[in-house]
């Protein structure tokens, strides 16, 4: 059935409005694949700007899942990085019009809007609609209670962002996730964390609360957020293509010929290659670059590196064969292939989530916003993963001696720790699995949010 056929005979319609970005595009689209394999009558329209069309419009879905643009009314892609608070300003303020317009030009009526909590706009334009809203979470659970209580308490003392700096105990938050808040109130923008906190506050005023993380894996802060809200929490994830690993995703092809970095992969010794990737927009400078690349080489570790824009003049660099150096990589198929014995990451939360499903122990390498909370959860939470360190000299810049040293002990499959170690990272890869299989918690949450969207519950 095409999407125009299935316009006419669905009974749920789902709007999903993701930030536009790849660490909210994808996990988005992964939880619409998910509603879809489990709801066979239901018409799921995902809006995007035209950039984002050139990006996504190529890779498989189900039919029941369209594609529908909005005018390229924010900066492009490739400015993003150079001044993000000014692209995140223009997602809160210029795509809700057009969006509106779309929304009526709907021929069936939307049962749900899924708007990501970073699009700010989402959850008073439902209500004013009357259309009931799922509030859409891409990052960890914790980090959502943490920035939740927090901008709670600013809102009740009045007082300015820096008021953490003054206080040294916030109800609802730990002293240690109160020192984590400390970094990230230090390290980041004051006009991002201050658009990210407004936001937060609109969360009370959803329907429903979408996590892509899985319930087991964040126990305390899931909790704490149910017990705070008055509406549903659902934790559906991991909101990663697990799917796709399966190929089982029903009315589209997956068969594609396996790519070079997969056959080289299959070569490869079991848990020998370290995988590195460090971000879809923010990253390290080139200098810091070249001395990840020459301590690599020195360490004698196998590694499969993704490093975008730099992948070509990396490559030229790197003259041995105990190593791949790429602009872009299917991340979910790599981790999950058996010569992946490590993951050197920024820690994004997709990247996170896809590691602790794939099993693989981590290097974090923390650069932005949750990133840091995400090493933290990583290190002393799930005791996973070792912190790569920065460098006291030049600005922070780690040398490729330090770096040489890391890799191969990280790399190191004989040592105690490193033993116990990957025991923790498969422990917790086989909760996901729990979490996934039938009667698993996500999919009773998945089929739980299914059902109350479909009957017009609202809470
Ligand atoms: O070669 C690659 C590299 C990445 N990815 C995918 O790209 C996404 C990257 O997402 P993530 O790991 O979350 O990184 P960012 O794109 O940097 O994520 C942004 O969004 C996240 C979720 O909101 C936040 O946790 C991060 O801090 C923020 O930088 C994931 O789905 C990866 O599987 C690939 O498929 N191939």
């Amino acid at each position: 059935m095409n999407s125009v056929g299935l316009e006419s005979t669905a009974v749920c319609h789902v709007v999903a409005m993701p930030f536009p970005g790849r660490g909210h595009i994808n996990p988005m689209m992964n939880f619409c694949k998910l509603l879809a394999s489990r709801k066979h009558d239901i018409l799921i329209t995902f809006v995007v700007t035209e950039e984002w069309l050139g990006y996504i419009s190529s890779e498989p879905r189900p039919e029941s899942v369209r594609l529908v643009t909005i005018p390229n009314v924010i900066p492009p892609e490739r400015l993003k990085a150079v001044d993000f608070p000014g692209f995140y300003e223009a997602v809160m303020t210029k795509m809700e019009a057009p969006f509106e317009q779309l929304l009526d030009q709907f021929e069936i009526p939307v049962t749900a809007l899924i708007g990501d909590i970073e699009v700010r706009w989402a959850i008073s334009l439902g209500n004013r609609r009357n259309i009931p809203v799922a509030a859409f979470w891409t990052m960890s659970a914790t980090f959502l209670s943490m920035l939740y209580h927090f901008d709670l308490f600013k809102q009740n003392q009045k007082s300015p962002t820096n008021l953490l700096g003054q206080v040294d105990y916030i109800p609802g938050i730990s002293s240690s996730h109160l020192a984590e808040l400390q970094k990230v109130f230090q390290k980041n923008d004051q006009r991002v964390l201050q658009l990210a906190l407004d936001c937060i506050s609109k969360v009370p005023q959803a329907q429903y609360l979408l996590f892509t993380s899985i319930y087991e894996i964040e126990l305390q802060a899931m909790d704490a957020m149910k017990d705070t809200f008055q509406f549903p929490v659902y934790p559906i994830g991991p909101a990663i293509p697990y799917l796709e690993l399966e190929g089982n995703l029903s009315g589209t092809n997956y068969s594609h010929m396996a790519p070079d970095y997969l056959q080289w992969l299959d070569s490869q010794p079991k848990d020998s290659v370290l995988y590195i990737s460090l971000g879809s927009f923010l990253s390290v400078s080139s200098t810091q670059m070249d001395e990840i690349i020459a301590g690599l080489q020195d360490s004698g570790v196998r590694y499969l590196w993704v490093a975008r824009g730099e992948a070509s003049r990396l490559k030229d660099i790197c003259s041995d064969d105990m190593g791949l150096v790429l602009p872009w990589c299917d991340q979910l198929k790599v981790l999950c292939h058996s010569s992946i014995g490590g993951f050197w990451t920024h820690c994004g939360w997709n990247s996170t989530l896809e590691a602790v499903f794939a099993g693989v122990p981590m290097l974090t390498f923390p650069l932005f916003l949750d990133q840091e909370p995400n090493s933290k959860q990583i290190l002393e939470g799930w005791r996973i993963g070792w912190k790569v360190k920065r460098g006291v000299r030049e600005e922070n810049l780690l040398t490729r001696e330090e770096i040489a040293e890391l890799v191969q002990k990280f790399m190191d499959l004989e040592s105690i720790e490193g033993k116990e170690m990957r025991r923790r990272a498969r422990e917790l890869g086989n909760i996901c699995q729990q979490g996934i299989a039938e009667g698993g918690s996500s999919t009773t949450n998945l089929d739980a949010f299914i059902r109350d969207i479909s009957m017009g519950i609202r809470h």
